[in-house]
C-alpha cells in the first residue's frame, strides 16, 4: 500500500516537473494579463488533484501590532508536544532561564494525531518582499507555520483541532514560562519594525511573598483574597461589561513595604512585571503604544505616581501657547505634528486616565495596575476614584502584629521575653517595617542570628526613635508657638499703625474743617 503510494507520488512529481519547466518557457511569450488568467487555472487544475488543503498561520497578524497570539501558541504546542518526533531540531541558550531549549528547526515537518487523524506542520519563512533594506536582523524575514491535513478532515482541523492547539499552547506557554520584570525604552532606541524595542525585561526572580510580608493579618488576608476573586471571576467580568483588570493603589511612608508588596502579588499570581518608568514617556501615543506592548497575566506598576506626572493635569506656564494646542488635556484628538514639537508635549493625566481605563485598557486580558505614592493626598481625585483604582491599601508603620511575623522570619522566633515591651514601644512609636527588618538582621558576626542581642538592639532603637521623635514634636512645636507669637506681634503692630494712621488722619480733618469755617467766615465778612 505504503509502495503504492510512493510510486504514484513520484509519477505526480515527475509530471509536476515537466509542467514547472514548461511553464517557465511559455511565461516569456505570454503577456502579463493572460498570464494571470493561466496561474489562477493551473492553481484550480492543481487543486483537483490534490486533497490536501493546508491552513498558514503567520507570525504577525493582520493589524500588525503584535504577534500573532496564536502563532506563538502554535509554536510553543510543537515545541511541546510534537518535537520528540521531529528530526531536525534547533537549539538554543533561552536567556531568562538560564536553559537550553529544543526547538523545531524552520523547514522540518513534524505529524501530530488527533482524534486518529494525521496533521502535518510546517514551519518556514518567507523573504519579506518590501524593497526596503532593514538594519535590523530577521526583519525582513517573515515566519509562518502551515498546517496540512486531508480534505475530508476539514470541520475537525478548523472546529476542534486548531482550538485545541491555541489552549493547550498557552496552558504550556503560561507553565514553562520564566517571569520577567519589564521596564520601557527610551523611545528614540524604538525600533520601528519591532515591537520588541518598547520594553526590555530581565528574569524576575525578587523572592518576597505574603508570608513575609509585615502587616496585620487581616488586611493581609483580605489582600490576597481580593487577588484571589480577581483571578477566578474572568466570566464575571465579562458579565457585567468590563474590562478584566483591577487597580491597586499603595500608599504610605517610605519603606513600609509598598514595592515588597507588588513583587509578593507577582509571586502569588505568576504574573510578569511592567515597571513603567513615566519619565522617559514623551506623550500620551507613546503611553498607548507601551501598554499594547504589554502581554496579559502582568502587572503595570507605576511608582511614586504623584513625582512622574503634573498632576493637576495643566500644562505647564512655561510652555509655548502653541504645544498647548497639542495637548491631549482638552479633550481633542491630537492634531499631527512636527517631531519636535511633539517632544515638547508630556504624558497628561487624561493620558494617563485613558491608559487605565480607555478603550486601549480591555486590549489583552487580564492585568492589575499599581500605583504607589508616599502622598496620597497629592493625587488627583480622580486618577484614584474606585473603578479605577478598585482598592487602596495603606501601608502603615510596623506595629506588633507585623513585628511578630518579621520576629519569625528574620530570626525564627515566635515569643520571647522582650515582646511585652517591644509591643509598647512599636504602639507608641512610628518606625518603618523596613527600619524595624535592619535592626533584627544586624550585618556583624558577633550578634548574627542572636535573638537575644537582635531584639535588645530593637528596643534601643525603637526607644532612641521615641525619643527624637518626642524631641522633634517639641522642636515643632516650639517654632509653631514661635510663629504664633510673631505673628501676633505683627498683627498688633499693624493695628497700632492702623490706630495711629487714624488718628492722624482725624487730626487733618479738624485742621481742615477749622480752616474751612475760617473761610466760610471771612466770605461772610467780605
Ligand atoms: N511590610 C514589610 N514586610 C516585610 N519587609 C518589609 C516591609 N516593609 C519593608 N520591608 C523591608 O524593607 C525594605 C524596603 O521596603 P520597600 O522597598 O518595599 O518599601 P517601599 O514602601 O517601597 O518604600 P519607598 O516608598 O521608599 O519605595 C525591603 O527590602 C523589605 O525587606
Ligand atoms: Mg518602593
Amino acid at each position: 500500500m505504503a509502495a503504492m503510494m510512493v510510486e504514484r507520488w513520484a509519477g505526480f512529481g515527475s509530471a509536476m516537473a515537466t509542467v514547472i519547466f514548461l511553464w517557465s518557457v511559455v511565461q516569456n511569450y505570454v503577456p502579463p494579463t493572460f498570464r494571470l488568467y493561466l496561474t489562477a487555472w493551473a492553481a484550480k487544475v492543481a487543486a483537483c488533484f490534490n486533497p490536501y488543503l493546508e491552513i498558514t498561520i503567520s507570525e504577525y497578524g493582520a493589524e500588525r501590532f503584535q504577534r500573532s497570539d496564536f502563532f506563538l501558541a502554535v509554536e510553543a504546542y510543537l515545541n511541546d508536544a510534537c518535537a520528540r518526533r521531529a528530526r531536525k531540531l534547533k537549539a538554543e541558550l533561552v536567556k531568562d532561564s538560564k536553559n537550553l531549549r529544543v526547538t523545531v528547526d524552520d523547514h522540518d515537518e513534524v505529524t501530530d494525531d488527533f482524534s486518529g487523524t494525521t496533521i502535518w506542520w510546517y514551519a518556514s519563512k518567507r523573504q519579506s518582499r518590501a524593497q526596503v533594506i532593514s538594519f535590523y536582523p530577521g526583519e525582513d524575514e517573515r515566519r509562518f507555520y502551515k498546517v496540512v491535513f486531508h480534505r475530508r478532515h476539514r470541520d475537525l482541523v478548523v472546529d476542534s483541532y486548531l482550538p485545541f492547539v491555541l489552549g493547550e499552547g498557552r496552558a504550556v506557554t503560561v507553565k514553562n514560562r520564566q517571569r520577567r520584570l519589564f521596564t520601557n525604552n527610551a523611545s528614540r532606541n524604538w525600533n520601528p519594525y519591532s515591537s520588541k524595542s518598547v520594553w526590555s525585561h530581565v528574569a524576575f526572580e525578587h523572592p518576597a511573598t505574603f508570608d513575609m510580608l509585615a502587616m496585620h493579618p487581616d488586611e493581609k488576608e483580605a489582600i490576597v483574597d481580593d487577588l484571589m476573586a480577581f483571578q477566578e471571576s474572568k466570566d464575571y467580568y465579562a458579565k457585567v461589561g468590563k474590562a478584566w483588570k483591577r487597580g491597586y493603589l499603595l500608599y504610605g511612608p517610605p519603606g513600609t513595604g509598598k514595592s515588597t508588596m507588588i513583587a509578593a502579588m507577582a509571586n502569588f499570581l505568576d504574573y510578569d512585571v511592567y515597571d513603567l518608568e513615566l519619565s522617559a514617556v514623551k506623550n500620551n501615543t507613546e503611553l498607548r503604544k507601551l501598554f499594547i506592548e504589554t502581554t496579559g497575566k502582568s502587572i503595570i506598576v507605576i511608582e511614586d505616581i504623584d513625582c512622574s506626572i503634573d498632576l493637576t493635569g495643566k500644562r505647564r506656564k512655561d510652555k509655548k501657547a502653541s504645544s498647548d494646542k497639542d495637548s491631549d488635556d482638552d479633550g481633542k484628538p491630537k492634531l499631527p505634528m512636527d517631531p519636535e514639537k511633539d517632544d515638547a508635549t508630556k504624558v497628561t493625566l487624561s493620558g494617563l486616565l485613558n491608559f487605565i481605563d480607555g478603550l486601549w485598557s480591555a486590549c489583552g486580558g487580564e492585568r492589575i495596575i499599581i500605583f504607589t505614592t508616599n502622598h496620597k493626598e497629592k493625587l488627583d481625585p480622580a486618577l484614584i476614584r474606585r473603578g479605577r483604582m478598585d482598592k487602596h491599601i495603606e501601608m502603615s508603620y510596623c506595629r506588633f502584629e507585623g513585628f511578630k511575623v518579621l520576629a519569625k522570619n528574620y530570626l525564627d522566633v515566635i515569643k520571647h521575653e522582650l515582646f511585652g515591651e517591644i509591643q509598647q514601644l512599636l504602639e507608641e512609636t512610628d518606625m518603618s517595617p523596613a527600619d524595624v527588618a535592619e535592626n533584627l538582621m544586624p550585618m556583624s558576626k558577633k550578634k548574627k542570628r542572636d535573638p537575644d542581642l537582635c531584639l535588645s538592639g530593637l528596643v534601643k532603637a525603637l526607644k532612641q526613635a521615641k525619643e527624637d521623635a518626642a524631641a522633634a514634636a517639641a522642636k515643632a512645636k516650639e517654632e509653631e508657638e514661635a510663629k504664633e507669637a510673631e505673628a501676633k506681634k505683627a498683627k498688633e503692630k499693624e493695628e497700632a499703625e492702623v490706630k495711629k494712621a487714624k488718628k492722624e488722619n482725624k487730626g487733618k480733618d479738624k485742621a481742615a474743617e477749622e480752616a474751612n469755617g475760617d473761610i466760610k467766615e471771612g466770605d461772610k465778612v467780605k
